[in-house]
């Protein structure tokens, strides 16, 4: 056959194609990762350091073996949910109360010190930041609020700002930050499940036929408080971020397993989830770094606007150097069935112990935004 003339197969294909015979089984991408590279490719005020990226790869994969790191970690936390792993009520409860948690997993940050923070009571213990969130949940459900309901969400009768108020009750006298966007969230949350998801989150899981990529697409495209993506630098294409979608993904895969509910064939593909805690460990372990000025910014506590270029820089940053951690442990350890999810998990939750034991070294940067 002559160079000029072309592979007849290949021709076939292409018709089937253009007739819709054929349905080329395109993998879905979120496009986060590609989103976070171009903008590390181009920052001029966020930086990440190789060789602290492999000290950290080390470290934190020993680590991760030493304390047997998995998925089933997540249920270990006591106020979080446990599945069933039955398909019934419970596991549809359960998936209830995971998707009210991340429509709602944002911005717990205060300015006041640790004895005046908004902190919620429950099961005798003071629960401040993100455990706030899970144990105000726990406990309206255990007071008899519905506040995993999206039924209860749109209705404005029984459903009010007092409501909420109550639900997220401090026993100190500060509220929790960004009441009437939780409010909204809830809001345009129970309207989008009605129209398109039959009123149960349950459903937009099937919608997803077991792609965690699809999922965050999904909740990306139908959903406007989980449309967490940002302009850079002039470029068409916002870049997708995405934290709240992959989070709700990652704990459903985390709670369930990977099994049932919780099985996703392509769960390698969710990045970490840029939020304030990891980019602060990783600054402190010397993988991120900041040009001066926006040292100074995070060092003094000023807040740092949701959107704008530091900001924007910062978290995709956070996402690349995590994928670069990755890579190196994954290149080491080629058997080691480690992801980005349980790196994230595992770098939170070790920021949230140093800070437990005031070993805190560097501040965690201050942005107010329903994103993270
Ligand atoms: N990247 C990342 N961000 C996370 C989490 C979690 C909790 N995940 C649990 C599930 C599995 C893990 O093992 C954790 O036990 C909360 N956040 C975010 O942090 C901020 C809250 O901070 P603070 O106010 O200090 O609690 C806020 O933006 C919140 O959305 C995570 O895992 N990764």
């Amino acid at each position: 056959m002559s160079d000029d003339e072309a592979d007849p197969e290949l021709l076939a294909l292409l018709r089937q194609h253009l007739q819709g015979k054929l349905t080329i089984n395109e993998e879905p991408e979120t496009g986060v990762l590609e989103g976070a590279e171009y903008v590390y490719d181009n920052a001029i005020d966020v930086a990440i350091d190789m060789r602290s990226c492999k000290n950290a790869a080390a470290a934190i994969y020993s680590r991760m073996q030493r304390k047997q790191y998995s998925p089933t970690t997540w249920s270990d936390h006591e106020l979080h949910p446990k599945a069933a792993h039955d398909g019934g009520d419970a596991d549809r409860a359960t998936i209830a109360f995971i998707f009210t948690m991340d429509l709602l997993n944002f911005s717990f940050w205060s300015e006041k010190p640790d004895a005046e923070r908004f902190a919620i009571e429950y099961r005798g213990k003071r629960w401040t930041g993100y455990w706030s969130l899970v144990a105000a949940l726990q406990r309206a459900l255990d007071e008899g609020i519905p506040i995993t309901d999206s039924h209860f969400w749109q209705n404005e009768q029984e459903f009010t700002l007092d409501v909420l108020k109550r639900v997220f009750r401090s026993c100190t006298d500060e509220e929790i930050p960004l009441l009437h966007e939780r409010l909204a969230c809830l809001r345009e949350a129970g309207r989008v499940l009605y129209e398109k998801y039959q009123c149960h989150p349950v459903n937009l899981i099937a919608a997803a036929n077991g792609s965690a990529a699809h999922l965050v697409n999904l909740l990306a495209r139908d959903f406007d408080c989980f449309r967490d993506e940002h302009a850079f630098d002039g470029r068409r294409k916002p870049i997708r971020i995405l934290k709240r979608a992959q989070i709700l993904v990652a704990d459903l895969w985390a709670c369930f397993e990977g099994e049932g509910y919780g099985e996703f064939w392509d769960i390698d593909k969710i990045t970490m989830f840029a939020d304030y805690r990891v980019p602060q460990i990783l600054n402190s372990m010397g993988c991120l770094t900041y040009c001066p000025p926006l040292n100074s910014a995070i060092q003094e506590k000023r807040e740092i606007p949701s959107g704008g270029s530091w900001e924007v820089q910062l978290r995709a940053c956070t996402i690349w150097c995590v994928e670069l951690i990755r890579r190196e442990i994954v290149k080491e350890h080629p058997d080691s069935h480690i992801n980005a999810v349980l790196i994230d998990f595992f770098l939170y939750d070790t920021i949230k112990e140093m800070e437990v034991a005031g070993q805190e070294t560097v501040p965690h940067h201050r942005t107010r935004s329903i994103w993270y």
